[in-house]
């Protein structure tokens, strides 16, 4: 069957993203591993698939694959791309888009200049929520992995991510620390592991370990899952430029349990394509 497609990006964060509400397919975890080969397939950290909502007060609904396979709760970076597929398509002239993530909302905001707003609702920090193995809550815990002690924050952005505070992300042992870490058994979904070196209070670097997809040149749920982090340890302030591989993010986040953390960046499309699946 010949399947519509759109290749995106936000920061490099690359997406194959496809309407299915004009197009009705299904994919296995097989297949969409198959579709991420950057040599045999079309290459992508994730698949993003655009789906009429199931609740009605929301204007779609929007599901993630990791390139492994998997599939995800939320993408910080895709919701952006989600925003400006759904306008470009015409699938709605809205400027404020509400969107059903598998395990909560998003609420996407285009401007005029065609950065898009993510409203991400509020960090999740209880262990258990993350999910994170650990008898209380912290703002940093310390892990052993492999004869070392790491230091490391744990924050739900939707989906679960842990940072470390680190001196210099040029020297980060992002491929090494970061597979050993997503896997960890305190981790047991598995998690996002970002590497944050702290510039001021105002401005951050980092590079971040994707569960099911390796590094990527940004992470949109990990820029405010470093944020929360730098927050919950005294080290940020309210507004924070996240400095990724791939370009910048805003991310700020008041600090408040029940505040979201919004990012704001760039979206853009790559090429339109067609592929039999
Ligand atoms: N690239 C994303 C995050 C995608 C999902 C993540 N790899 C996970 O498994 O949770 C972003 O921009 O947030």
């Amino acid at each position: 069957m010949l399947v519509r497609f759109t290749k995106m990006h936000g920061l490099g964060n690359d997406f194959m993203v496809v309407d299915l509400v004009t197009q009705r397919i299904r994919l296995s975890e097989d297949k969409v591993r198959k579709l991420a080969d950057r040599h045999l397939g079309i290459g992508f950290d994730q698949l993003l698939l655009v789906e009429p909502p199931t609740n009605p007060e929301m204007d779609f609904r929007y599901r993630i694959y990791n390139a492994d396979g998997s599939e995800v709760e939320h993408c910080g970076n895709g919701a952006r791309c989600f925003a400006r597929f759904v306008r470009d398509k015409r699938l709605t002239n809205k400027d404020v888009i509400a969107v059903e993530t598998a395990n909560g909302k998003a609420i996407l905001t285009i401007f005029p200049d065609n950065q898009v707003e993510v409203d991400m609702g509020a960090p999740e920090l209880l262990p258990k929520a993350v999910p994170f193995v650990a008898q209380e809550q912290s703002a940093v815990y310390s892990v052993d992995v492999e004869s070392q002690h790491v230091d490391i924050s744990v924050v739900s952005m939707g989906n679960p991510h842990g940072v470390l505070v680190i001196d210099d992300t040029d020297s980060a042992p992002v491929e090494t620390l970061g597979p050993l870490l997503e896997a960890h058994t305190r981790f047991p979904a598995k998690a996002n592991i970002g590497f944050m070196q702290i510039l001021s209070s105002t401005e951050v670097k980092l590079r971040v370990y994707e569960r099911g997809a390796g590094e990527t040149m940004a992470c949109g749920t990990g820029a405010c899952a470093a944020v929360v982090a730098g927050r919950l340890r005294g080290i940020l302030d309210e507004n924070v430029k996240v400095h990724l591989p791939g370009g910048d993010l805003q991310v700020s986040w008041k600090g408040g349990e029940k505040d979201s953390v919004m990012m704001t960046g760039p979206a853009a499309t790559v090429f339109e394509g067609q592929v039999f699946i």
